[in-house]
């Protein structure tokens, strides 16, 4: 397998303390979709600022992070900046976090696309209405010219999902990235995300502490507990077959027996089409 990213005996600790994340190593091959679960404070969140090369100037990294053969770890913060929003984003819990509440949603699209890629307006307007359609806005205008507090929790983070997106990176991290919502605006974010990723063909990984959500969306799993990789394989395998302790503790109390393990979710749209 050849890996769109490959990070190695990745190690983090903050100040002079012990390591959070010891000895982690993760392959994600092109398109494919990696479940990272675990308990709060297991260290899926930083391992995610890592990858992203957002940590605090505190943070102590050590190990290798390659994305495409590019080797992450120690890479300036300006080639890293170019690195993020174009090769990789991410997706967070909180979607006021991303959005700044004094500009319109199109206008944050358009500068994350425009940063990137195209500086001409006119192109730029374009790409961004067919983003906000593709991530299930009918009324993509409307949206485009409303202001954060104008849209709903589930509008605010399908407009961040289009910014993650809207410069098809191979690789986007999502972090628990439904957890803020309520249960039926959960299921229309992520199958949004679902056929999002599969249109721009981008790998995800995605953090979450619910493994009803990661059996729907991610074909692989790895389970970490203290900073380590306890477990590892298809979700199919992880789900009815856990070896470690903890992981098995994890699906007993899941109710995975709702659902068919690897089930890819209903669609929204026939066609998803991606500028
Ligand atoms: N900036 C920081 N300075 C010091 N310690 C930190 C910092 N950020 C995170 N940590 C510590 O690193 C550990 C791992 O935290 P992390 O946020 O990655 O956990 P998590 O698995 O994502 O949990 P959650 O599900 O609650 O988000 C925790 O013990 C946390 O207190």
């Amino acid at each position: 397998m050849t890996s769109l990213l490959q990070v190695r005996d990745l190690s983090i600790a903050f100040g002079r303390k012990d390591p959070v994340v010891r000895g982690l190593d993760l392959d994600l091959a092109a398109g494919q979709r990696l479940g990272i679960i675990g308990e709060s404070g297991s260290g899926k969140t930083v391992t995610a600022l890592a990858i992203m090369g957002l940590l605090p100037d505190n943070a102590r990294v050590t190990g290798s992070i390659r994305l495409d053969g590019t080797e992450l770890v120690g890479l300036s913060d300006r080639a890293l900046s170019r690195v993020r929003g174009d090769r990789m984003s991410m997706i967070f819990q909180e979607p006021m976090t991303a959005l700044d509440p004094t500009m319109t949603a199109g206008r944050q699209v358009a500068e994350a696309f425009r940063l990137h890629r195209d500086r001409d307006a006119g192109r730029a307007r374009t790409a961004v209405l067919a983003m906000l359609r593709a991530v299930g806005f009918d009324d993509a205008e409307r949206v485009a010219d409303s202001y954060p507090h104008q849209l709903s929790g589930g509008q605010r983070q399908r407009v961040v999902t289009a910014m993650a997106l809207v410069n098809r990176p191979g690789l986007v991290i999502c972090d628990e990235p439904t957890t803020a919502l309520d249960v039926t605006v959960q299921a229309t974010v992520l199958r949004v995300l679902d056929e999002v990723l599969e249109a721009v063909g981008a790998s995800c990984l995605f953090i979450s502490h619910d493994l009803a959500v990661v059996s729907q969306l991610c074909s692989d799993v790895v389970v970490m507990l203290n900073g380590r990789v306890v477990e590892r394989g298809t979700a199919e395998q992880v789900f009815t077959d856990p070896r470690h302790p903890y992981a098995a503790g994890l699906v007993a109390t899941a109710r995975l027996d709702l659902l068919e393990p690897g089930t890819r979710l209903p669609t929204v749209a026939d066609h998803v089409r991606v500028p």
